[in-house]
């Protein structure tokens, strides 16, 4: 499956985020990823629509793929998908109402994707995976970057690979999300992840441009 490198700008330096975004874009990043915090899901606050709104201006035709930290996201789809995101993912739980968020997101026309925490099982994976383009399998606690890559996730990778194919969505994307450098890329990729989301390891890079082409030379 096509390899896809999502920079997390969670880790950009926002007094010149349109500089740092168009860098890795450049260098061949396809996505960009959007780190959203309530305080409330996760322990810590982050961005908004109004991000997203200003990328949409800068890069009318980049793929924004926004990650929803927050609690009952419900309360924010049309706020997004006014903004200009592509895809919303939400966390299996965030929500007792996963379904009929993921249904609010395809009737606001966008991508869907479901994400589960290091310590959550698939279970609901069942129900709604003919509904979502993407699994995000989280490989550390949500709710800063620069953390180490959970090990125990690795299977989990290779489960949600597993079940895509069982239930016949082969085609949607295994996306990991934490600790991704360039010294477990290799890991993730062969447990069967095809989009990686890094964030510390290409904006810290002391020449993220570069970086970014490493990641792409290994995929
Ligand atoms: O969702 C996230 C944290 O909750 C992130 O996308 C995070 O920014 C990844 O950062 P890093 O690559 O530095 O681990």
């Amino acid at each position: 499956m096509k390899k896809i490198l999502a920079p997390s700008i969670l880790s950009a330096d926002f007094s010149r985020l349109s500089e740092q975004v168009d860098e890795v874009v450049v260098a061949g990043a396809e996505w960009i990823h959007v780190d959203v915090m309530d305080g409330h899901f996760v322990p810590n606050l982050s961005m908004g629509p109004v991000v997203v709104d200003a990328l949409r201006k800068s890069f009318p035709s980049l793929f924004l793929d926004v990650h929803l930290m927050v609690e009952a996201p419900e309360k924010w789809i049309t706020s997004f998908a006014k903004s200009g995101a592509n895809r919303l993912t939400i966390h299996a739980e965030s929500t007792p109402h996963v379904h009929r968020a993921i249904q609010m997101i395809r009737s606001a026309g966008l991508q869907a994707g479901i994400a589960f925490n290091p310590a959550t099982g698939l279970d609901t994976l069942a129900y709604i995976v003919e509904d979502v383009d993407l699994v995000l399998v989280m490989t550390v606690n949500p709710g800063f970057g620069g953390q180490h890559l959970i090990p125990a996730t690795l299977p989990k990778i290779s489960e949600v690979r597993r079940k895509l194919i069982e239930y016949g969505c082969s085609t949607a994307h295994v996306q990991v999300d934490g600790g991704i450098s360039l010294e477990t890329l290799e890991q993730v990729m062969s447990a069967g992840a095809n989009v990686i989301v890094a964030g510390s390891a290409i904006f810290e890079a002391a020449h993220p441009k570069e970086r970014v082409q490493e990641f792409l030379s290994r995929f």
